[in-house]
């Protein structure tokens, strides 16, 4: 191909960190300039002009969907199925080591993600165990000091003793806790990346291995790097990786979670020869949203400096609606996302942001009452949902039968008459006997130590566990989920409730089984098994796949989860004082900088128009709240900013608005406000392929049966198809190696 084509697009700039030689390097730009693209189109450079193969390449994302869009773009790019690229978030990438490596990093076959609900579930039993007040040790507090410390690469052996009780009794919760995982086979998200950055430090060979591999190394959004992230890199690296990262100071929003700004410093120190490359012109936002997120960001000290500029059009002043109250300005937002809609525009196009997950229950409320679809990333995430998190949890107890935090969750869960005091009889013996409440339970009922009712429960539900494990050995996964859902008692549980929540829990258990079927496992990690594989999926990747790509939908996301993506159209609801910047930082004075980064984010999201909203008034954490506008709205300069008036209050509710939303604002807006030009939808192509096989062909398998082409990609050797199998759900397969016959 020729060199130029790749080079297209991009500016001076872009193209000088595109086409350098090998190197270390630091792209250091502000929101839009293009840091993405540039590395993306690196990756694709290494390969087509540097002769890289995918094999020798790892790249870094800040989420799973950036990464899945990033393989497609190189795929797109080069013409080539990048399967052999390992690319990933920090998490997923350590997670896939500890899988191929378990024994070596001392871990069961079959460990378990212990997310951060269970992890606080399992620390306040074990506050209970060592007798500690939960008022003078929240649990929350241990969390937060725990993950800190893993963060920080530490043990509770590297931790100093010191003389204050408060420190000591924390540092042994962590030990207490770190014994109870362990035999448990549970790692929280802090454990992936320590033992994986563990694995590199005591397993030499391994090392050498991957660093005999990854000759090139690309990090997205590197100012939100940790210690132990940092220290993760710099190790595999070595000397002879060529490290390639991009960042913005002016974005780090992840300090409260031990992100450390100074990784963009540290990297030109500690990487031979690293040369930083500035990109200034910004290609997302039109010219007056540019130009005052630029304003309010220049309110904090102690920044690198960057200036950014652009050649769009000034474009629509931002717009800045004062509510009555959260209600109101929920209407407000979705009245004009309906008039976008109205005018051609797409709904995926609008992104609602907030500070708080709490916020998004008024805005579904709006929005469903209005009939517009919508997802929502992170926050409400399908696989933390109580009814999910119960089903998973009988998968996985059948898996790992040490699972503790499993086991505690469904052993009463349906109700099977086993209470507390049976419960504790079963803790104390785990914990002075060192075993898993599973292995205490067979000791338990061995040793008669139970009255005959409690003991026959247990019994019960252990007979439960291994049946539906037996029952279920050679059944594929969505099979095994739909026979535990329905056998456990679960449905029937939730069936009992009535309402429309329990139908709500009802479908997800229902999408659940949907999820199992559309599961495909990485060829290269087969040996984890499905179940393994589907239960490690559903805690790394929580939230993130839950949505429908096909329906358009606004989007609603928490601020810090719009990281890295852009929309036409972008809403930021509750910009007040106390909740943005949150009542947190502003008690916390250092952490109002992190705040103003977090609206820059949030701002430089806006591709066209963005729009800003605050409320009078707001009912929220179960209060009412008076508020003010948020400091940052003052930030903005009047020149940029079109502030919408209330219509006069009308007495009368609208009708078809009749529940809820029926405070003063009273019509949409003069359709001179919204001339944006809607994007189209990205066509979708059918393609024929050198292999014989068309999309939508039904064909049959020899161990999987009969299934439908979903999708075909690649050519020669390296094609690729992924098949809907009627009875095994979606495969990806070789075209070579699958040998399907056409029906
Ligand atoms: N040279 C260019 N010409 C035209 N469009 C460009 C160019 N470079 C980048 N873009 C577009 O600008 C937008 C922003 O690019 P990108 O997402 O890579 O920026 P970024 O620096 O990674 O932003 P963020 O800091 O928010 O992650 C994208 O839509 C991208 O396709
Ligand atoms: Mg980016």
């Amino acid at each position: 191909m020729d060199p130029s084509s790749l080079l297209n697009g991009l500016n001076d700039k872009q193209a000088q960190a595109v086409s350098a030689p090998l190197s270390n390097m630091l792209v250091l730009a502000g929101a839009g300039s293009g840091k993405t693209r540039v590395l993306t189109h690196r990756i694709a450079w290494l390969m087509q002009q540097l002769g890289q193969s995918p094999y020798s390449i790892l790249a870094v994302t800040f989420t799973n969907k950036a990464a899945a869009e990033m393989r497609e773009r190189v795929e797109h790019v080069v013409g080539t199925n990048m399967s052999r690229m390992w690319i990933g978030t920090f998490h997923g990438l350590a997670h896939r080591l500890l899988r191929t490596h378990y024994q070596d990093a001392n871990l069961p076959q079959s460990f378990q993600i212990l997310d951060s609900d269970d992890q606080l579930r399992l620390l306040k039993r074990i506050l209970k165990s060592l007798n500690l007040d939960e008022k003078q040790y929240p649990p929350r507090q241990a969390q937060g000091y725990i993950n800190g410390k893993k963060d920080q690469g530490l043990r509770p052996k590297d931790i100093e003793n010191t003389i204050f009780p408060i420190e000591q009794n924390l540092k042994k919760i962590y030990e207490v806790y770190q014994e109870s995982c362990d035999r448990a086979g549970l790692v929280d998200f802090a454990e992936i990346l320590l033992r994986a950055h563990e694995l590199w430090l005591n397993k030499p060979h391994i090392l050498a291995h991957y660093q005999d591999r990854f000759k090139h190394i690309l990090v997205d959004e590197f100012q939100d790097t940790n210690a132990i992230q940092y220290a993760w890199i710099r190790v595999l690296a070595g000397n002879s990786a060529n490290v390639m990262i991009v960042g913005d100071d002016d974005q780090s929003i992840y300090g409260w979670r031990g992100a450390q700004v100074e990784n963009l410093h540290r990297f030109l120190n500690d990487f031979n020869g690293a040369e930083t490359i500035r990109l200034e012109q910004n290609y997302r936002s039109s010219g007056n949203i540019l130009k005052a997120s630029n304003e309010l960001i220049a309110n904090n000290s102690e920044r690198l400096g960057k200036s950014l500029w652009t050649d769009d059009v000034e474009g629509e002043k931002i717009a800045l609606y004062c509510a009555f109250n959260e209600m109101d300005e929920a209407r407000y937002i979705v009245s004009r996302i309906a008039d976008w809609q109205d005018n051609g525009g797409s709904l995926a196009d609008c992104a609602i942001l907030y500070r708080s997950n709490a916020q998004s229950r008024v805005l579904e409320e709006a929005l469903l009452h209005k009939g517009l679809a919508y997802r929502i990333y992170g926050g409400l995430r399908f696989f933390e949902r109580q009814e999910i998190k119960d089903a998973m949890s009988y998968l996985r107890l059948m898996a790992n039968k040490d699972d503790d935090a499993a086991f505690e969750r469904i052993v009463n869960t349906p109700a099977r008459g086993i209470g507390d005091r049976t419960l504790d009889i079963l803790r104390s013996t785990a914990r002075q006997e060192q075993l898993t409440l599973w292995q205490a339970s067979i000791k338990v009922l061995n040793e008669k130590m139970l009255a005959a009712r409690a003991s026959n429960a247990v019994r019960g539900f252990m007979d439960l566990i291994v049946e539906l494990q037996q029952q279920t050995t050679d059944m594929p996964l969505y099979r095994m989920t739909d026979t535990v859902i329905q056998d456990s008692g679960l449905k029937t549980m939730y069936q009992a409730e009535k309402g429309e929540k329990a139908q709500a829990r009802i479908d997800n258990l229902e999408e659940l089984v949907t999820a199992a079927k559309t599961f495909e496992l990485p060829e290269d990690l087969e040996d984890m098994g499905e179940l393994n594989g589907f239960l490690s999926h559903a805690a790394l990747e929580a939230g993130e796949g839950q949505a429908d790509a096909f329906t358009d939908a606004v989007q609603l996301m928490t601020l810090h989860s719009a990281k890295g993506l852009e929309f036409p159209q972008v809403f930021m609801a509750g910009v007040e004082e106390g909740l943005f910047p949150s009542k947190m930082a502003l008690e916390e004075g250092d952490r109002l900088d992190e705040e103003r980064r977090l609206c820059y984010v949030g701002m430089t999201r806006a591709m066209q128009k963005l729009t800003i909203t605050h409320a009078e008034s707001r009912r929220i954490y179960g209060r009412e709240d008076y508020s003010r506008p948020s400091r940052f709205i003052k930030e903005i300069p009047e020149q940029y900013v079109d502030e919408i008036r209330m219509k006069t209050k009308v007495t009368q509710p609208k009708p078809s608005f009749s529940s809820g939303f029926s405070s003063g604002y009273s019509s949409g807006f003069s359709s001179s406000q919204r001339n944006q030009k809607s994007q189209a939808p990205k066509p979708s192509f059918t393609q024929n392929h050198d292999s014989g096989l068309t999309e939508g062909q039904r064909v049959r398998h020899k161990k999987f049966g009969e299934g439908k082409v979903l999708e075909l990609e690649g050519m020669g050797e390296q094609a690729c198809v992924r098949v809907n199998f009627d009875d095994y759900g979606v495969k990806k397969l070789k075209v070579m190696i699958a040998k399907l016959e056409g029906l």
